[in-house]
Parts: C-alpha cells; sequence; structure tokens
C-alpha cells in the first residue's frame, strides 16, 4: 500500500503524516501544483493551514491543481483521508458532506480528545470495532462540525458518521458530537482530530495508527 500525503503551502503535518503512514506501508509527498497523484494506493490530505486559511479555512486548496486528481481518485473509489485541514479541504471539495466553523469558543485549542467509533466498516476503520476508544490529539480554530438537520439524519442512517467526541470532550461544539464522517462508498473519510500525531505509545497514545492500518488492511 502506497499513501500519497499532499502538501500545500502553508501545511504543517504532512510530515508526520507522511512517517505515520510509512509504519504500516510505502509514502511519499505530493506537491499541490501538480495534477500527479503518482499512482499512490491511498491519498491523505494532511493538517495545517493551506494558503494560509484565507478567505475561509480550505477554500483555496480544493481549487489546486492536484485537487482535481483527489476528486477523480476518489470518485473511482480510491482511499483519501482528510485530517484537520484536510477534512476542510475535503468539505470544501464536496467530497464530504457538511463544513467546519469556528469553534464555540473562537480560539484555537490543542488538547487529547477520547474519539468513539461509530463505523468500523470504513477504508479507514476497518481495523477497529463499534464503540471503541481511541485517544487522539485535536488542535485547531475551525472544528465545528455543522451540517443541517436532515443531512445529519441522512448520514446517521447511512452509517456516514465514523467518530463522535466521547461525553465530555466535544470542545469546539460539533453538532452531534460528530468528529469524523465519510462519503457514502465510505472510502473517502475526514476528521478533525490528528491520528498521525498518535502512533507511538512514547508520546502518549498510538491510538491513531488504527486509522493507516486499516487503509493498509484494503487490498491495493
Ligand atoms: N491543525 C490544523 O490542521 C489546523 C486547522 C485549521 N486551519 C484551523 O485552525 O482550524
Amino acid at each position: 500500500m502506497k499513501f500519497g500525503v499532499v502538501r500545500f503551502p502553508g501545511t504543517c503535518d504532512e510530515v508526520d503524516a507522511y512517517l505515520a503512514a510509512s509504519r504500516v506501508g510505502d509514502a511519499e509527498i505530493l506537491w499541490h501544483a501538480d495534477a500527479d497523484l503518482k499512482g499512490v494506493d491511498a491519498v491523505i490530505v494532511p493538517g495545517g493551514f493551506s494558503y494560509g486559511d484565507h478567505l475561509r479555512v480550505g477554500a483555496v486548496a480544493r481549487f489546486a491543481p492536484v485537487m482535481a486528481e483527489v476528486e477523480t481518485f476518489a470518485a473511482d473509489g480510491g482511499l483519501v483521508l482528510g485530517i484537520c485541514n484536510g477534512f476542510q479541504v475535503l468539505c470544501e471539495a464536496g467530497l464530504l458532506p457538511g463544513a467546519l466553523l469556528p469553534n464555540t469558543s473562537l480560539k484555537f485549542t490543542c488538547r487529547q480528545v477520547d474519539l468513539e467509533v461509530v463505523n468500523a466498516s470504513t477504508s479507514w476503520t476497518n481495523v477497529t470495532a463499534v464503540g471503541d476508544v481511541l485517544s487522539i490529539p485535536a488542535k485547531h480554530t475551525t472544528g465545528r462540525y455543522y451540517a443541517p438537520d436532515a443531512t445529519l439524519d441522512e448520514l446517521e442512517a447511512n452509517g456516514q458518521v465514523v467518530l463522535k467526541y466521547a461525553p465530555g470532550h466535544n470542545f469546539n461544539g460539533s453538532v452531534r458530537d460528530i468528529a469524523g464522517v465519510s462519503n457514502a462508498a465510505g472510502n473517502v473519510v475526514g476528521l478533525m482530530p490528528h491520528p498521525e500525531h498518535a502512533v507511538d505509545p512514547l508520546t502518549g497514545s498510538a491510538d491513531g495508527l488504527k486509522l493507516f492500518a486499516s487503509a493498509a488492511a484494503v487490498p491495493a
């Protein structure tokens, strides 16, 4: 399994995503201006502040040449994971439902959160079980997941709510405690917390590695 990690101007978590993916497969960095996914089997859109978060988080990055390729790749069933700013970019691109709004505190917050697995059948959660609790760090200003009630009902009915903040851990005010969602097919997943920063017990938790191991378990 070869992972491609997209780098935009202002991305800051691509190296950790690259190192996390390298623990379970091969990885390489993909440049935003190149309309070329270099034959990878899975794409990670990582965290950071693409294009300085100007206009609106993810709003500029979704027009990068590499994103046109990511859209085609996702439509063909390719595995795509958006982490934090990557989640924001995928929502802006319409690859995932909903939007990320400023945290209710209107402040940048960095803290460890517990996430509950709601759907363990997606390409990025298949080595977990429903109800598993994953301890993963979160760090953002614009992480309050939002979608209209009718969309949320549909997402819940389709199993597209993949991860929820455990009771007491929804620090950003996300609707229905939603931390991560998938597209209808389950090959595209996005979440606000950072699994790539939780891959080694030495730094507090290796729970994040399960997302990368899930993708690696999908036949390439
Ligand atoms: N860690 C990140 O990816 C930061 C995400 C983002 N641009 C925000 O603060 O909302």
